[in-house]
């Protein structure tokens, strides 16, 4: 359904983009993750046709962006939440691109009440919204068409908890339905739970992809014990690579491997898990601190 291919912008000699292919299956969610300025937006802006590719191409439901022939029906796009026009109520925002794509009035009640905006806050000025309000806007508006695939740059951005619960609900089954999704995020965290299959990038470069539990397999098994120290000896005796973490170890070998190990010598293990977040997350740290801004500091 979205399918990119070795997408490249380049603005004068900086590379914002360097090379990216991947694609996205209906029915499905991608994560796209990535550090501040990693070039996920500059991305995502070339997927929906607002800024031209150096080099490579994206196509959605099979054709450039551009050449849809209703791409407001097609697909739903929210690239900045707070691009909606200050002084206008939620509900005109919503009436006016009714208008533009060819959805009636009806539509936009459906839109507002699938974000979950009430009567009182889509009556109220965009210039006074929240965030987080501002956020559901956008979404509706990405809604609004009835689309098959959505396109969303941080959707998550200024969501309270319970509104990021909302959204991963909502995002799951609209992909559950046949939808396509691809959603950025700075946070791991955040599109974790939903995300299908993940594309991390740093630097305009794509650094890791596949699906969430091959990637979650590769961030090996933590485990902790009564005797972290005496289980590293038995690991490494047995040629297993082990690292310390914070709360305990992280071994890259199946949790059956590290407890029967643990058994044969009555080690007492507290906890033992495949890869999980933590793993993840560390991974994700990992790829990434090289090429974030912070890593440039370091
Ligand atoms: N019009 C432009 N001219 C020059 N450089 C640009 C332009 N647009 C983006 N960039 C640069 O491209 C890089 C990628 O930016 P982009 O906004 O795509 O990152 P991002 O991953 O979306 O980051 P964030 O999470 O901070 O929004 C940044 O270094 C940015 O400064």
């Amino acid at each position: 359904m979205i399918r990119v291919e070795n997408l490249t912008k380049r603005y004068g000699g900086f590379t914002a983009v360097d090379d990216i292919s991947f694609e996205v299956r209906p029915g499905s969610v991608v994560g796209f993750l990535g550090p501040n300025g990693a070039g996920k937006s500059t991305a995502m802006r070339m997927m929906t046709g607002l800024t031209p590719p150096t080099s490579g191409r994206t196509t959605i439901l099979g054709q450039p962006y551009r050449e849809l022939h209703n791409p407001g029906r097609q697909v739903g796009v929210m690239l900045d939440a707070s691009a909606q026009h200050p002084g206008r109520t939620g509900r005109e925002v919503l009436r006016v691109a009714a208008v533009s794509i060819g959805v009636s009035k009806a539509r936009v009640e459906e839109a507002l009440a699938l974000v979950g905006l009430t009567d009182e806050e889509a009556g109220r000025r965009v210039r006074n919204y929240s965030l987080g309000m501002r956020q559901r806007l956008g979404i509706a508006a990405a809604l609004l068409g009835e689309p098959q695939v959505l396109v969303l740059d941080e959707p998550a951005n200024g969501l309270d908890p319970q509104g990021i619960h909302w959204m991963r609900g909502l995002l799951r089954r609209f992909a559950d339905g046949g939808g396509t999704v691809l959603l950025s995020s700075h946070l791991l965290h955040e599109v974790q739970i939903v995300a299908d299959d993940l594309v991390m990038i740093g630097r305009g470069r794509i650094v890791a992809m596949g699906s969430k539990e091959e990637l979650l397999s590769r961030g090996g098994t933590s485990v902790s014990s009564t005797d972290d120290a005496r289980l590293v000896q038995l690991l490494q005796a047995a040629d297993v690579p082990v690292s310390r973490t914070g709360s305990g170890l992280v071994v890259e070998a199946e949790p059956r491997v590290v407890g029967e190990i643990a058994a044969r010598e009555s080690v007492v293990l507290l906890e033992l898990r495949s890869g999980g977040s933590e793993g993840l997350e560390e991974m994700f740290l990992g790829l990434t601190a090289a090429t974030s801004r912070e890593g440039d500091a370091a």
